[in-house]
């Protein structure tokens, strides 16, 4: 890690919100709408999450709904990549591939469309944080179903007492900060 990194590190965590017994007593939410609102610090995590996977021949970077969505979309163009949406059951109109899971304060389910990722294509996740990792297990093995290659997983933080990276394979998450 770079002095430079170090000091995105500090900023990101100065930024978030915390905010207790959301959505659920017992939980602390994690709100990044501060940071967003930064064009600054915005622009910088974008460049972050994006960095470990330049060079990679990324084709298709999916985000998940609805945090993911803001930062996928910025990372897939900073990668010259096309952007993925995956969407909550019901949302998209094609035909879908569907899995349900459970996260850190709930369950839910995500499709992606069946078209969505071509054999082969090399493609990342992007989320805003990685809890249990339900999520994100969910979306790859959507990924995987559609016979994508599934290089890596780009986190803006991990909650790292929850060991959602231990579920996906700690050597293929990256993330800006670690909680
Ligand atoms: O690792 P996990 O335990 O699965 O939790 C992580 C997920 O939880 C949040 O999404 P949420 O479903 O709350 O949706 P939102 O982005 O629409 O708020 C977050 O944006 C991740 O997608
Ligand atoms: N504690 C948390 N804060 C924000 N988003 C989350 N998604 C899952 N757990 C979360």
């Amino acid at each position: 890690m770079t002095a430079a990194d170090l000091s995105l590190a500090d900023e990101v965590k100065a930024r978030l919100r915390d905010v207790q017994d959301f959505p659920r007593p017992g939980i602390v939410f994690k709100d990044i709408t501060p940071l967003l609102a930064d064009p600054v610090l915005f622009g910088r995590v974008i460049n972050a999450m994006a960095a470990p996977f330049r060079g990679q021949h990324i084709t298709k970077v999916i985000g998940v709904e609805a945090r993911g969505f803001i930062l996928g979309a910025p990372v897939a163009l900073a990668l010259n990549a096309g952007f993925v949406p995956a969407r909550k059951p019901g949302k998209l109109p094609h035909r879908t591939v569907v899995e349900r899971y459970s996260l850190e304060y709930g369950s839910d389910g995500l499709e992606l469309h069946q078209d969505a990722i071509l054999k082969g294509e090399r493609a990342i996740i992007v989320d805003d944080v990685l809890a249990t990792g339900g999520t994100a297990e969910a979306t790859a093995k959507l990924t995987s179903q559609l016979g994508g290659e599934l290089v890596g997983f780009s986190f803006l933080m991990v909650l790292g007492f929850l060991d959602g990276a231990k579920r996906l394979g700690a050597d293929r998450v990256r993330s800006v900060i670690t909680l």
